[in-house]
């Protein structure tokens, strides 16, 4: 694969002008686990090789790190039989009770300085969670634990209440203020949130102040399988990685240790990085079947299962790896792990897959992107294909008016192909715009390369394939230009909230032309919804057409302002015809067959709250 013209570019920038402020100054290709190493001086070298974590134990720590390390760990994960009959060994490897937090290296340090440096802003401070005030919220199942207003409120652990405040959260945002009560509470989760509205928190803070509260880490001697307790799966390999980079960030100085695990890039250094020592695996699904395979890995200790992006690891392409790692291998069955599933959209075809994980789960929705507090304006133009670039090109002039401190806004181009992706990057070069792109004919350096010099301003245009709709937390994006529309509503939804994000307001603009019509009726809807002006053309071709045959019809069934809606709650859910493309559905076994408390849904068990 080339080099593109643009990456040249930014890599010259970054090693010679921005050499005071970039953090990584050279070209060569490191490894997310290698990054942000201290140099020699800066850190001892402790827990730098395989054999690390058999360092004499440092173990307990002192007990000012919260309540992990307290004189009677709790393994109450809020439900009877979630620990039953496994014992006290078993749990997890935390390297025999050896203190990590020594040779950690401070997550927030890199990133602070980036960010100061390169936009003169500080990240979350001051961020409008005032627009997410009237969010609707609905929550259903049995006993939902009820919602908190502060972080305080909750009892995570003094070790990653001073993380969420060195991450400047002041306050939950609404899917945090409902799914960390429940998931601390032991709960399983289905929840749909925003795009952009803290979902990576809301799955990460009850984990790791699970683990906190745990027993210590039981290492298997002479073995060299390892034994995560939590295992965060999600569809992209640079999605992984940055969850890895949250959790890191969220679990710095707690003794719980993250580790990253994605395709493209060299096994031994991630199997290296795994016999350190791991609590929480963040994986993709296709490493993690791999690793697995090698008997590096086993799931047999897992205590908490969340997948990010749940309705897209499990739709066709996903669902028979991730159906192998969690059901065919030797993770615990549903009601001996706790399950949570996040995602902005959610299907009903998909909740139905979704529920064979669950264990008499809570089902969360909070209102969908834009959806009462406009916080992305979507503008919608017919540009026929013949005339998309140059249409392109005045959007494009246009933002490099729109500059933050000398910086131009980020633009994030989406296409159809990786062919697409690469010739327009081309075009925009050769037309004076730094470009790059994002997709999966490039390798995970170029790929990785390019996030990094799109994120640093280097090249403020990165022309991406559906590889970077999901997940991305990319600070900075002000428009989102769907070159090229998807075939599928909820697609669009993921696209478009690579901006907007926390609090903040965005622009998303769509090209449609008549190869788009099947999408017309669910854009217009959504549209709709979300009170943004939808053109007369638009309204028409939503009125002639029916939904198309090819997803763009909305699957979600989420109705007005939600990303999808308990599909228990469909009316034959319950007399046992609600899972008619749905093995093993309907009755009452649907969920938790090991519970033994059947599973099934009356209406009288669903509560709804709206905020
Ligand atoms: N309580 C909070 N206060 C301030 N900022 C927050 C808070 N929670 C999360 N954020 C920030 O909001 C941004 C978006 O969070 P995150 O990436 O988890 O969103 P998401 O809901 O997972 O989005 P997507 O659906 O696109 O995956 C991140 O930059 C994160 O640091």
């Amino acid at each position: 694969m080339r080099a593109s013209w643009a990456d040249a570019v930014a890599n010259a920038e970054s090693s010679a002008g921005a050499a005071d402020t970039a953090p990584r100054r050279t070209n060569s290709y490191v490894p997310p686990h290698l990054r942000n190493r201290p140099q020699a001086s800066e850190a001892p070298v402790v827990g730098n090789g395989p054999s690390a974590a058999r360092l004499p134990s440092a173990y307990p720590p002192q007990a000012s790190t919260g309540s992990r390390w307290g004189a009677t760990p709790s393994r109450d994960l809020g439900r009877s039989g979630l620990d039953g009959g496994r014992g006290g060994g078993g749990w997890n490897t935390r390297g025999g009770g050896w203190d990590r937090r020594e040779s950690e290296v401070n997550p927030f340090l890199n990133e602070e300085e980036t960010s100061k440096a390169i936009f003169d802003v500080q990240e979350n401070t001051g961020i409008n969670f005032d627009a997410y005030e009237d969010i609707p919220v609905e929550t259903s199942g049995e006993n939902v634990p009820p919602p908190v207003n502060t972080f305080a409120e909750i009892d995570l652990g003094e070790g990653l209440n001073q993380n969420i405040k060195r991450c400047k959260y002041v306050k939950p945002t609404p899917v945090q203020r409902h799914a960390i009560p429940i998931s601390v509470a032991g709960r399983d989760l289905m929840a749909c949130a925003q795009t952009g509205s803290g979902k990576t928190a809301a799955f990460c803070f009850p984990i790791i102040c699970g683990i906190m509260r745990g027993p210590p880490s039981q290492r298997q001697r002479g073995s060299r399988t390892v034994f995560p307790v939590a295992l965060i799966l999600s569809p992209t390999r640079e999605l992984s990685i940055q969850i890895h980079e949250e959790a890191r960030k969220f679990s710095y100085q707690t003794g719980v240790r993250a580790v990253v695990a994605y395709g493209g890039a060299p096994i031994n250094q991630q199997l290296r990085d795994l016999e350190r020592g791991v609590d929480i695996l963040v994986a993709t699904p296709g490493r993690l079947v791999d690793l697995l395979e090698r008997a590096k890995v086993s799931l047999q200790n897992i205590r908490y299962l969340a997948l990010d992006e749940a309705d897209r690891m499990l739709d066709m392409g996903f669902e028979p790896q991730i159906r192998r790692i969690v059901e065919q291998m030797d993770m615990p069955p549903p009601g001996q792990r706790q399950t949570m599933l996040f995602s902005a959209t959610f299907p009903k075809a998909i909740q139905r897959l979704a529920s064979d994980f669950l264990y008499n789960y809570i089902f969360l929705a909070v209102g969908r992107v834009g959806s009462s507090t406009d916080l992305i304006v979507q503008r919608v133009e017919f540009v026929p294909d013949s005339d998309k670039r140059s249409y392109l090109m005045d959007l494009v002039h246009a933002e490099k008016t729109n500059e933050t401190h000398g910086k131009q806004a980020l633009t994030l181009v989406f296409v159809e192909t990786k062919k697409g992706a690469d010739s327009l990057e081309h075009w925009l070069c050769m037309n004076g715009f730094p470009a790059t792109t994002i997709h999966g004919d490039r390798t995970q350096q170029e790929r990785e390369q390019a996030l990094r010099s799109f994120k640093s301003g280097a090249t403020p245009i990165l022309v991406a394939t559906d590889v970077a709709a999901r997940g991305l937390d990319i600070p900075h994006v002000a428009h989102v230009i769907n070159f090229d529309l998807p075939n599928d509503i909820d697609d669009y939804v993921h696209r478009i909230g690579r901006t907007g994000r926390a609090g903040k307001t965005g622009l998303a603009t769509a090209f449609f032309n008549e190869s788009n019509i099947s999408l017309a009726k669910s854009l217009s809807e959504l549209m709709q919804e979300a009170k943004q002006e939808v053109p007369e053309w638009l309204a028409r071709y939503a009125l002639a057409r029916p939904y198309g045959s090819g997803g763009g019809r909305s699957r979600r069934g989420g109705g007005p302002r939600f990303g999808g809606r308990d599909f228990r709650r469909d009316s034959n859910y319950n007399r046992g015809g609600g899972g008619s493309d749905h093995g093993g559905y309907g009755g009452g076994g649907a969920y938790g067959s090991s519970s033994g408390q059947g599973g099934g849904h009356s209406g009288a068990g669903f509560a709804s709250a709206w905020d």
